[in-house]
């Protein structure tokens, strides 16, 4: 089977037959699935879940096990579901890939996470440049078991639906949160620097250099800074923002964020790798190798 991302016929949509790119939502085709595939993922998972010891949260590898997730196959979403929806109530749903903001905020805001069905070739294994399965089902599904991050990332789909009423600058503050919270977190657990971001756990280069480079910068979680900071899509990350636990982050983005955006509403922008008087520094970055043109 190519891997390749591809219309999928079978819809389950409460909208009746309709186009899969105006739902999203897909059935897992995984009778589908190749043995080369499969060895995708078994490869992958391999080899990310030994780069993690000692670097990815406890709490992201425990709940991990806890899903039953394993290298030997590529997971059925049917079988996560049954234990994802007695922990925490939410569903994973099948999706070819990126959807329109709206369409994410809703299935958030409704505790359903979409989920990439198809696998990177295994001429990419080391780098792809959108989300697949592996990024989708490894980096983000396992912290949906932990029931204070599967209440914030309900809360996010909630105020993405608000931000996008209210304008692209919310919008663009808003992504910033996702970005260096969801994608791209750390956090202290028992005193030491842990990853949780779904972008660098399932990378296993930014593994390493998030956590041990000298060269990015790492401050700790602070909201309305994050929200005013571009970030790179194309590098790894010049700066990575540390919270001290999952209650910090739901309390921290708690209240109503409308007042905030109209007060950051004209402020210019932080550069990807800036460092204010004002930060909690943790680590100042060298910048050695960073790229030198502008950020996102
Ligand atoms: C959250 C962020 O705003 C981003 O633009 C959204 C858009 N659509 C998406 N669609 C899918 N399937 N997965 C994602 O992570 C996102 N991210
Ligand atoms: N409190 C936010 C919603 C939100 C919660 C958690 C994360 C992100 C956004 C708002 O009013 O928009
Ligand atoms: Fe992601």
């Amino acid at each position: 089977m190519s891997t390749a991302p591809r219309r999928v016929e079978n819809l389950h949509t409460d909208k009746g037959k309709v186009p899969v790119y105006a739902t999203g939502i897909v059935e897992q085709p995984w009778d589908d699935y190749s043995a080369a595939d499969h060895a995708t993922w078994a490869t992958l998972y391999a080899r990310q879940r030994g780069v993690l010891a000692g670097r990815a949260s406890a709490q992201f590898l425990q709940a991990q096990d806890a899903m039953g997730m394993n290298p030997r196959a590529i997971p059925r979403f049917r079988d996560l579901n049954a234990v994802l929806g007695r922990a925490t109530g939410w569903e994973l749903v099948g999706v070819e890939g990126l959807l329109p903001e709206l369409d994410f905020f809703d299935h958030l805001a409704n505790r359903r996470f979409p989920v990439t069905w198809w696998i990177r070739r295994p001429d990419q294994i080391d780098y792809i440049e959108e989300p697949d399965l592996f990024h989708d089902l490894f980096g983000h599904v396992p912290l949906l078991m932990n029931p204070v991050f599967a209440d914030y990332m309900q809360a996010y789909g909630r105020g993405g639906v608000k931000a996008h009423g209210i304008g692209p600058e919310a919008l663009q503050n808003l992504t910033r949160l996702y970005w260096y919270t969801v994608e791209f977190g750390l956090i202290r657990e028992a005193g030491a620097l842990r990853i949780y971001g779904a972008g660098i756990v399932s990378s296993s280069g930014e593994s390493v250099y998030a956590m041990e480079s000298a060269a990015p910068n790492r401050i700790g979680f602070d909201l309305e800074r994050i929200m005013r900071t571009r970030y790179r899509i194309d590098s790894y990350q010049k700066t990575y923002f540390v919270i001290d636990s999952f209650a910090q982050l739901m309390d921290a983005t708690r209240p109503d964020f409308t007042p905030i955006y109209a007060r950051l509403a004209g402020q210019p922008a932080i550069p990807a790798g800036e460092v204010l008087d004002t930060d909690r520094v943790l680590h100042r970055g060298t910048g050695e190798g960073w790229p030198d043109d502008a950020d996102t």
